[in-house]
């Protein structure tokens, strides 16, 4: 499993039951910052096959804590009952809170939002670009757990870009379009319009 790499390194996995099945965890730093990831593996597969993978940016207020203010926890369960029921795929958690601020920058940005921002001017009059995710480490996850080939559920078409370039073949795109609600169609809506998210325009009438 370990590979040698300048930035990123292998540290161990382990069994994971869920409420879908049982998964392997496996984990992961980034040497310069010390940063933790996980990636969540189910089932087996070949070099050469199509794996289906998530790859899900932390949201501590909506994967733990039930928010419905966006759609991150109802995609993260989607993504594992989905990898489940296809018998195979892998799951790349990033502690990317915040698309990158931080979790106490997001919610001076939640602030801001109740006051009358959308989410991208939050940011920016926060001082930070819209969206400082960095998929670097997917590559180097990907590689250890021999996946080259991907079905990435994303609605993001930045991720695929990113994948892209590291090199990781994206065959086809699941849309992951679940945990829309009426706290958060206001924010789905501006993703769309600012972000390039892509969602089927009647969901968010
Ligand atoms: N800065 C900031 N981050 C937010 C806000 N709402 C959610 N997030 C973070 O956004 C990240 C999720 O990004 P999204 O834009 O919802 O979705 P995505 O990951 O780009 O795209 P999908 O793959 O389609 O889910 C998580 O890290 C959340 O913590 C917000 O208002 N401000
Ligand atoms: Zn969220």
């Amino acid at each position: 499993m370990k590979h040698q790499d300048p930035l990123f390194d292998y540290i161990s996995s382990a069994r994971l039951p869920t409420r879908w099945g049982q998964f392997t965890i496996h984990g992961f730093v980034e040497k310069h910052s010390g940063q933790e990831h996980v990636a969540l593996s189910y089932g087996q597969w070949q070099e050469d096959d199509v794996v289906p993978i998530r790859i899900h940016s932390e949201c501590l207020t909506g994967d733990a804590l039930f928010s419905t203010r966006c759609d991150c926890g109802a995609q993260l369960e989607k993504a594992l009952q989905n990898i489940v029921e296809q018998g195979k795929g892998v799951l790349l958690y990033l502690r990317q809170e915040g698309r990158g601020i931080g979790l106490l920058n997001k919610i001076r940005a939640y602030h801001l939002q109740d006051k009358g921002m959308d989410t991208v001017e939050a940011n920016e009059h926060l001082g930070f670009d819209a969206d400082l995710r960095d998929y670097s480490i997917c590559g180097y996850m990907l590689d250890c757990l021999k996946v080259s080939k991907v079905n990435l559920m994303t609605n993001n078409p930045r991720k695929i870009q990113a994948l892209r370039d590291l090199g990781i073949e994206v065959v086809a795109r699941t849309p992951i379009d679940h945990g829309i609600t009426d706290d958060n169609r206001i924010y789905i809506r501006t993703k769309t319009q600012k972000l390039g998210h892509e969602f089927d325009p009647h969901l968010l009438k």
